[in-house]
């Protein structure tokens, strides 16, 4: 029984990464994963693009659904102000253990919420276990299919208000047409397309943010 590849990602943070240096974190996982494996990270090139939204919304409370080894919950956590909390789901337990192994490496324990578990499950649960009121921004990048089912959760347990922003990973590749169709569709959001590529190769692939107009 060999190594996982988020347990080699892990390996190469804690031997070549500078602990408590969150972008050392990030370019360590961006070299490792362009250059020995491909991992599914939202990566540099997207990366610079999702930066770029946090630092404009600049998050009170943010939600991001898909963990996996904590890449892009370091990036953004990076980005956010002391005070602000980013609450992230993973419901493999192998990738949450990771995860919370790259968080603390990267010393940005304290601004990050890990909760491992199900969207389905645990979005209901937001308002009572986390005292959430509603999200400044959520960044969606977990399995294709859950996008739509999930963003019509979150409005349905009023944790999206007027501003709140949606930022979807992948929206060509893989892609996400059902979700594509109802957030361009609908007359409650306002959505706009950042053209780039998927983590790590030239095909192409972008972010979706989509503004929630109440
Ligand atoms: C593409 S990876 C996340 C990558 C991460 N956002 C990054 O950029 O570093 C997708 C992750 O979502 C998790 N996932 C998929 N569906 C989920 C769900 N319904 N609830 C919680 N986690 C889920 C998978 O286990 C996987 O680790
Ligand atoms: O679905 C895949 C996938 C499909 C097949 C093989 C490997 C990954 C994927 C690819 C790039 C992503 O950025 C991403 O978020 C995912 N994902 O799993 O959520
Ligand atoms: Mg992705």
């Amino acid at each position: 029984t060999g190594s996982t590849r988020p347990e080699r990602i892990l390996a190469a943070v804690q031997r070549k990464a500078t602990k408590g240096d969150a972008r050392s974190v990030v370019n360590t996982i961006d070299q490792y994963c362009r250059y020995q494996e491909w991992a599914m990270n939202v990566g540099d090139e997207k990366g610079a693009i999702l930066d770029s939204i946090v630092c404009e919304v600049k998050p009170s409370v943010m939600l991001e659904l898909g963990t996996y080894c904590g890449y892009s919950t370091v990036r953004i956590a990076s980005m956010l102000p002391p005070n602000a909390r980013l609450l992230t789901l993973e419901f493999n337990p192998a990738y949450a253990a990771v995860a919370r192994q790259v968080i603390a490496w990267a010393g940005v324990e304290d601004k990050v919420v890990l909760i491992e578990g199900p969207s389905g499950d645990w979005i209901p649960k937001m308002k009572e276990e986390f005292g959430v009121t509603s999200f400044d921004l959520v960044f969606l990048d977990h399995w294709k299919d859950r996008y739509l089912p999930d963003t019509k959760l979150m409005e349905e347990c009023g944790l999206l208000r007027t501003g709140s922003i949606l930022l979807a990973d992948n929206v060509i590749c893989p892609g996400t047409p059902e979700y594509l169709e109802y957030v361009r569709g609908s007359p409650r959001y306002e959505s706009k397309y950042f053209r780039s590529h998927l983590e790590y190769t030239r095909v192409e692939d972008g972010l979706e943010k989509s503004v929630f107009l109440g």
